[in-house]
């Protein structure tokens, strides 16, 4: 980023630092870069009333189920898809097996078993607990991660994008935000793009 004008007083100091408020959101943009989901890729970082980072997480598997659990979004869209490739000719053996992938529908999606970015930022936290602090997260959080953000105590939500706002899971965390007075604000960066290498050239 171009350097920032010199000001008064000016110390030699470096102009073009990274603000926080940008840093802990590249945390979590970061910390979503870890995650094994195909579609969404969540991160999420607490920080506390001093500033400090005090856990960072992001959506995945529980411990030990990384390899085995599936990261599909719909058994259903299989079974659509399989009645389409019959010419849409839904017939008894194609009823039947829409019938048995709608049954095994969540249990062959990531839904119910992924861990959302916020329960691993709660649970990396480094800090006896998390009240008081703002969450930093790369999608808005859903209704169960708006429970974890309000029993935890924190006190502010800060979000990059709002892709689901019209699903159930988020207006239900919309409300339960409202009711439980935690402001959430989409996050505006300074910085547009942040370049990391992890190698000079
Ligand atoms: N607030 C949220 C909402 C969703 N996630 C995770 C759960 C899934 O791994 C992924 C969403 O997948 P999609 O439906 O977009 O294929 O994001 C989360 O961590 N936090």
């Amino acid at each position: 980023m171009a350097g920032k004008t010199a000001q008064p007083n000016d110390n030699g100091a470096r102009k073009d630092f990274m603000e926080p408020e940008d840093y802990f959101m590249a945390a979590a943009v970061l910390s979503a870069r870890r995650s094994r989901d195909p579609s969404t890729q969540v991160g999420a970082c607490i920080v506390n009333q001093d500033k400090k980072v005090v856990g960072v997480g992001y959506n995945k598997m529980p411990n030990g189920c990384e390899d085995h659990m599936p990261w599909s979004r719909s058994k259903g869209e299989d079974a659509a898809a399989a009645v389409w490739a019959n010419g849409g000719d839904l017939t008894v053996a194609t009823a039947a097996k829409v019938a048995a992938a709608a049954a095994e529908t969540k249990l062959d999606t990531k839904y119910i078993y992924v861990c959302h970015a916020v329960l691993n930022a709660i649970m990396d936290k480094n800090s006896a607990d998390v009240k008081g602090c703002s969450i930093y997260v790369t999608l808005f959080p859903s209704n169960e991660c708006a429970k974890l953000i309000i029993q935890a105590g924190m006190k502010e939500v800060v979000y990059l994008c709002d892709k689901y706002h019209g699903s159930l899971e988020t207006q239900a965390a919309k409300r339960m935000f409202k009711q439980a007075k935690i402001p959430c604000r989409e996050f505006l960066p300074k910085e547009i793009e942040v370049v990391l290498k992890l190698k000079s050239a």
